[in-house]
């Protein structure tokens, strides 16, 4: 087993618990909270914080931590540039309205790019897992792992997915002009993971999102053939963390 293997599953395990851990909150009742920004927070938004950021603690020490549910404790990358990325429950939105579209998210950054990647969806029992040099993969449950790869577009158009909550003038305008198409809409991080193992085309995100939101799928959509890049073309960057607002971004399968 190399040492990156190793740390993959270390940090897949962590997301595993935190998943269970949302999981048993999830089959009860859910008390929602605003924060600051009007953006909805839940028991097992900051539950599954707080075991993620105590476990990647005592499994690697000397790697800062920015997660979204703990800003404040971020003091900047450390040695190499490196820190881990968290959002311990993407799509919380999705979790209130209890449709299963919400994920945990774990990157390591090195840097300014996301080297690994674990993406948890709890409710279906699925990881995406990914880091430089081993590949992407695909977990169903505990043991599944199966190998995935993006697809290029079919002969009948595009199949493009969307967020659930944020649609607005500039996504219908790109839209009309990608030609033919159908949109899916779906929720959190998981439409990057559904590019990456080639059950869609193309994710065109114009909505505000937060590095945390996008480096774990990034990972995953990238070491499986696909491209998680803004409107120049530039992969997304996590090299200025104290930035945390990403620009509008586009995840394709294979590159246009
Ligand atoms: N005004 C805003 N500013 C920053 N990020 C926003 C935002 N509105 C939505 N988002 C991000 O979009 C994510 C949901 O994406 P989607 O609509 O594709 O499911 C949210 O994740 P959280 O659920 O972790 O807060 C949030 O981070
Ligand atoms: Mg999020």
């Amino acid at each position: 087993m190399t040492a990156d293997q190793a740390r993959l599953e270390a940090v897949w395990r962590i997301a595993r618990d935190a998943a269970k851990a949302i999981m048993t909150l999830y089959r009860n009742e859910i008390a929602v909270t605003l924060k600051a920004d009007q953006s909805p927070v839940t028991q097992a938004d900051l539950l599954a914080n707080r075991r993620i950021v105590a476990a990647l603690e005592r499994l690697d020490p000397a790697t800062p931590i920015l997660s979204e549910e703990s800003v404040e404790r971020f003091s900047g990358p450390g040695p190499d540039a490196t820190y881990y990325l968290v959002d311990p429950l993407d799509g919380t939105k999705e979790f209130i309205k209890r449709n299963d579209e919400f994920t945990v998210n774990i990157a390591l950054i090195c840097q300014g790019a996301p080297v690994l990647g674990v993406v948890v969806a709890p409710a279906l029992d699925e990881s995406y897992l990914a880091a430089r040099g081993l590949g992407a993969f695909k977990v169903k449950g505990e043991s599944d792992w199966r190998p995935i790869r993006t697809r290029a577009p079919g002969t009948e158009g595009f199949h493009v997915l969307g967020s659930r909550s944020h649609r607005d003038a500039r996504l219908d305008d790109w839209l009309r002009a990608l030609g033919p198409h159908r949109v899916t809409p779906m929720g959190s991080s998981l439409k990057a993971c559904r590019i990456a193992e080639g059950a869609a085309d193309v994710y065109p995100r114009f909505g505000p999102t937060s590095l945390w939101d996008t480096a774990a799928a990034q990972a995953v959509v990238e070491a499986a053939g696909g491209c998680m890049i803004d409107a120049q073309g530039h992969p997304l960057s996590y090299a200025a963390p104290r930035q945390v607002q990403n620009p509008s971004f586009f995840v394709w399968g294979r590159r246009p």
